[in-house]
């Protein structure tokens, strides 16, 4: 069984393909690293995923740019996480006056990322780790099927970024991630996936996949 398959699709912008005829399936339980430089094109595979998924699934996204909004709280900002889940009536009123189940639920994501001093300050008041850690908390309090994150612990540092990463590891089954850091990405990873000059290099179970290997997707 699969969540999501692409087959020979061609994923770009306009006229430009990124990612010729590329083909890849997720499958429940993996946990999928998408490795490879700048412009490689793990973006573009992680949203066309995300695309196909969100359709039928409930899916816990973490966008490069953390999509948060500035001028409101941290604690409304986590609240996004289940918009969906609630009518519009339910959402604006909480928007106002937050329910307090409400408050204490999104309380204990927060203490779980280090954020519980944060929760009534406005996200634009934060630093650049901090705010990613806002992003991943809102995923947390989503829940779902499976976690999408394009380069999610990219701002943290090291031992916190291993920690966050548990942290998804033990709430959702399902995870495609694009990381930069390979230590990290051996860590999570179920299954590695090499892009590089506009197609797959490898993909292959994590731990098959060599240091050699890795490297070439790096080289100039
Ligand atoms: N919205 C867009 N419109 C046009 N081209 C885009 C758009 N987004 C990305 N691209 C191009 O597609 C290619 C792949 O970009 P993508 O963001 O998928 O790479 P990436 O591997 O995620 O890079 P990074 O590690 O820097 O985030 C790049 O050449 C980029 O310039």
């Amino acid at each position: 069984m699969t969540l999501a398959v692409l087959q020979r699709e061609t994923l770009g912008y306009g006229r430009t393909a990124v990612l010729p005829e590329v083909s890849f399936a997720l499958a429940p339980g993996e946990r999928v690293v998408l490795l490879g430089r700048s412009g490689a094109g793990k973006s573009t595979l992680l949203n066309a995923v995300h695309d196909r998924l969100a359709v039928s699934h409930r899916v816990a996204l973490v966008p490069q740019d953390h999509a948060l909004v500035p001028q409101l709280s941290v604690l409304r900002n986590v609240l996004m996480g289940r918009l969906d889940d609630h009518g519009a009536f339910y959402n604006l009123s909480n928007l106002l006056r937050v329910r307090a189940a409400d408050r204490s639920g999104v309380a204990e994501v927060l203490a779980e990322v280090g954020l519980t001093d944060e929760i009534d300050r406005p996200v634009h008041a934060l630093s650049g780790g901090q705010k990613q850690r806002v992003a991943l908390a809102r995923a947390w309090w989503r829940g779902g099927a499976v976690l999408i994150g394009d380069e999610p612990v990219s701002a943290v540092d090291e031992t916190q970024a291993a920690a966050l990463l548990d942290q998804a590891r033990a709430r959702f089954e399902t995870a495609l991630l694009a990381l930069h850091d390979v230590g990290l990405a051996r860590r999570i990873a179920t299954r590695l996936v090499g892009l590089r000059r506009g197609g797959i290099l490898f993909d292959a179970p994590a731990d098959t996949v060599g240091d050699a290997e890795i490297a070439a997707l790096y080289a100039r």
